[in-house]
């Protein structure tokens, strides 16, 4: 088991293999039915999560959609979020350059094994026996070195796309987590910390998640993505018009997130759920992929600085709803992500709520990254 985080990212030599070109699937990436969550699992399309419209002028109770989306599923789709398809276009564009270099080339920008940043395999694989039919590219503020090893004499398109991005998502993420929270009554006053000197939002710390996954020769044995939950307050995520994500939902299974144009995927993450006491659940999610398209994925992960300490909110704790986490930073949450993975959650667990967990289930004994 690792004991730091960084050593969940290391097997970098695993990104030789090109899945671009491979012709028929290796035994290294070919999960089985005896594995946890196999990928041709059935999963259900009757229904899914919520489309939630963000348009200040339109009628609809957004905070009341959004509380609801929260606490049946831990994720929702929004529409109107001002993010603009420009910019859409334009990180797609970057992410495919990325990924359609030579392997030499990519494997100049590596994680490095002390990294958080940079190019390898899903940073989850080591908890797995098989591989993922995935790579990716991991960033934290500005990618200008990596982008550097990349392109040598032409970084810089680069560098403004996923700067613009970071900097488009950072608010959305800002404005995203108080409506999550507004919907449980929590108000700037109530998270003091969170809440700069003239009533401003502070900036979390965050990271961004280029994934690619190539189409794949034998789909239904492969696993892009392995079931976890995320370490963060929220995740906003684009799927390129191309579907693959699943999110698990207790008594359907995994059910599709069909992609909509122009629409961006919200997630909970682990410590809003540990934030709102377990009123919310981080929900387990997956990627799988197909035999026919290339998908490229956008993954901006909204977490907290890393010293400062997140618990229950204490306006969500009372004599019948005690405190199930104690406080932890991110860093140590991390740390703990990295070593206990699926049991992360109830290694900061103070106890389990009298009348069970409000959401689908606790994750323990199920796949978390
Ligand atoms: O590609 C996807 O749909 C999921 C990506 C994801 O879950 C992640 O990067 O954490
Ligand atoms: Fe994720």
């Amino acid at each position: 088991m690792p004991s730091r985080i960084s050593d969940s990212f290391k097997g970098q030599s695993q990104t030789r293999l090109d899945l671009n070109t491979i012709k028929e699937l290796p035994e290294s990436h070919a999960w089985t039915s005896s594995d946890d969550h196999y990928p041709s699992e059935n999963s259900c399309n009757f229904e899914s999560i919520p489309v939630i419209d963000l348009d200040n002028n339109s009628n609809n109770n957004v905070l009341e959609n959004i509380g609801h989306a929260c606490k049946k599923w831990g994720a929702f789709q929004i529409i109107n979020h001002n993010v603009s398809e420009r910019l859409f276009q334009d990180i797609e564009v970057a992410g495919k350059s990325l990924f359609s270099l030579p392997m030499q080339q990519k494997l100049k920008a590596s994680r490095s094994p002390e990294g958080v940043t940079g190019y390898g395999v899903a940073r989850i694989s080591s908890f797995f026996s098989k591989l993922m039919w995935s790579e990716g590219f991991t960033i934290v503020g500005s990618p200008i070195e990596h982008a550097r090893q990349l392109w040598p004499k032409d970084y810089k398109k680069f560098c403004e796309v996923i700067e613009e991005y970071e900097k488009e998502m950072e608010k959305l993420a800002g404005r995203l987590m108080w409506l999550m929270l507004g919907s449980l009554g929590i108000t700037k006053d109530d998270v003091k910390w969170a809440v700069g000197a003239k009533g401003e939002s502070k900036g979390g710390c965050a990271a961004l998640q280029l994934n690619s996954y190539p189409a794949c020769p034998d789909p239904d044995r492969a696993m892009g993505l392995a079931a976890h939950t995320d370490s963060t307050i929220l995740t906003i995520l684009q799927q390129n018009n191309t579907s693959g994500l699943q999110v698990f939902q207790e008594g359907s299974g995994w059910v599709t997130v069909p992609p909509m144009p122009g629409a961006l995927v919200v997630n909970v993450g682990d410590l809003l759920h540990i934030l709102s006491n377990g009123s919310y659940p981080s929900v387990l999610h997956r990627a799988v992929v197909n035999s026919t398209r290339h998908r490229l994925s956008v993954a901006y992960l909204y977490g907290r600085p890393s010293g400062l300490k997140v618990s229950p909110l204490p306006k969500l704790v009372d004599q019948r709803h005690p405190p199930l986490y104690r406080a932890v930073t991110w860093s140590e949450y991390l740390r703990s992500k990295a070593k206990h993975f699926d049991k992360a959650l109830s290694s900061v667990r103070l106890c389990v709520p009298l009348s069970g967990f409000a959401d689908a289930k606790d994750h323990d004994g199920v796949q978390v990254g």
